[in-house]
Parts: C-alpha cells; sequence; structure tokens
C-alpha cells in the first residue's frame, strides 16, 4: 500500500539517511527506535505535515497521500474552549462526513468517551484528550492511520479497549503504524516491527516471543 524508498531528511543534523521500508493493509507496524532517532519526523513526512530531503513515497491506490493519511500527534490539540463533542463535530464537517448529531452520539458512546463529551476540552486531563485524539481518528476513517505514541497516557482499561479497536480497525482493511517505546505494546499489537536505528529502518515480523522480541529490540538499538 506504501513503499517508502531511500527517504533523506535533514534539520542540523541528518536524521533520515536513508530509509526503506513497505506497508501493507490489514497489517499493524510498531515503530521503535531511540528518543530523537526520528520516529515523529518519519510519521510526519508520512503524513504531508513535514517536507523530505529526497527519496519517494509511493502508494498503491492513485490517491494522493494526504487523502489517505490521518496522523494523530503525540501532542494533540483541539479548540479547547469547545466540549468534546463540539470538537467531534466540527472535526467532522472539515472532512465533510455528513454525519447527523444522532450519528455523532453513537459514535462517542461506541468510542465509550461520552462520559466527557460535554466538558470543554481545556479541562480534559492528557489521557481524555487522548482518548479524543484517538476517537477523532476513527471518526475520519483513514485508509492508513499513524499514531504516534497513542496508548502512553491510557490507563490499562482504557489501552485494552483502544488496543482492540485498532487491531479491528486494521483488519477491516487499513494500515496502522504505531510509534512506541512500550515493547509489551508492540509485541502485542504489532504484525510487523519497525526500528529505526542510526537514520535507517530495520523491518521485521514480530513472531518472537516478549523476551526474546526484547532482546532482539535491545541488541539492535
Ligand atoms: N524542527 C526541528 N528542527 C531541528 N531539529 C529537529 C526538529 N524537529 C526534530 N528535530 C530533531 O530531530 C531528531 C528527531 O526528532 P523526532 O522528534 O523525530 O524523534 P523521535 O524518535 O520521535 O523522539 P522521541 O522518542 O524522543 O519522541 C531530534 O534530534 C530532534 O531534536
Amino acid at each position: 500500500m506504501i513503499k517508502v524508498n531511500n527517504l533523506k531528511k535533514s534539520y542540523r543534523l541528518e536524521i533520515l539517511k536513508g530509509v526503506t521500508f513497505k506497508l501493507d493493509s490489514k497489517k499493524i507496524y510498531c515503530l521503535l527506535g531511540r528518543n530523537g532517532a526520528g520516529k515523529t519526523t518519519l510519521m510526519k513526512i508520512l503524513s504531508g505535515i513535514l517536507t523530505f530531503d529526497s527519496g519517494e513515497i509511493i502508494v498503491k491506490d492513485k490517491q494522493k497521500l494526504d487523502e489517505l493519511v490521518y496522523y494523530v500527534s503525540e501532542k494533540p490539540t483541539f479548540l479547547e474552549y469547545l466540549s468534546g463533542f463540539d470538537n467531534l463535530d466540527f472535526i467532522q464537517k472539515i472532512h465533510k462526513l455528513n454525519l447527523s448529531n444522532n450519528d455523532l452520539k453513537k459514535f462517542v458512546e461506541n468510542m465509550g468517551i461520552q462520559s466527557f463529551m460535554n466538558e470543554l476540552v481545556i479541562n480534559y486531563s492528557h489521557g481524555m484528550k487522548h482518548q479524543l485524539a484517538l476517537a477523532a481518528a476513527f471518526l475520519k476513517k483513514p485508509k492508513i492511520l499513524f499514531l504516534d505514541e497513542p496508548l502512553v497516557s491510557l490507563d490499562p482499561i482504557n489501552i485494552a479497549f483502544f488496543r482492540d479497536k485498532i487491531v479491528r480497525y486494521a483488519r477491516e482493511g487499513n494500515t496502522v503504524l504505531i510509534s512506541t517505546h512500550m515493547i509489551p505494546i508492540a509485541h502485542k499489537l504489532a504484525d510487523e516491527i519497525l526500528l529505526l536505528k542510526d537514520g535507517q529502518i530495520h523491518q521485521f515480523a514480530n513472531n518472537f516471543n516478549e523476551k526474546d522480541l526484547e532482546n532482539y529490540i535491545l541488541q539492535i538499538i
């Protein structure tokens, strides 16, 4: 679905030094790497938020990449003086989803976030903001979903809930790429691991047990 060939990006230093990998539909990929390795940079480039210096990003569907992709930032931003519900309504209007108030209410219930939807976002905890950000992504239904550290501020019940949503979403025919530092999450979720190290991607199938995966990642990283 997406092929990335020899992608390079520098700020003052070269961060991505010729990144090459492939993402298919129906699969979940976890992107791991040390702090500052370039994970957010890579996801923002793939989402069309940042430019790159050279290389290519090839999309199989002849649609434009930015029509297929939705990026959930590790620091999600909303219209803080609107409620969560009004933010979702705003997002669905921007994306011309044509949902009625009732459709949106049902969606909110399905996401399990109805208890705080009438509260202003300025009053949300980190975890509540992340739940709203994940809900916004599922509302848009992108073919390719990039999640930057999506589960880090969620409680164990919400982690399990959104983990299931992510798995179901991928199996319905979509592609999900998740950046995470949590090896147990990567082990549970990923079909394949993308390890970003020294500006290059090492891509491999997640067919280890959790301890072996951890040892393998710690060796390479
Ligand atoms: N706008 C910018 N200008 C200059 N340098 C930048 C900019 N954005 C990121 N960098 C640098 O690029 C490198 C990669 O940053 P990035 O945020 O992509 O890493 P990351 O792998 O997501 O890190 P973390 O795991 O700590 O979130 C870092 O050295 C960072 O300081």
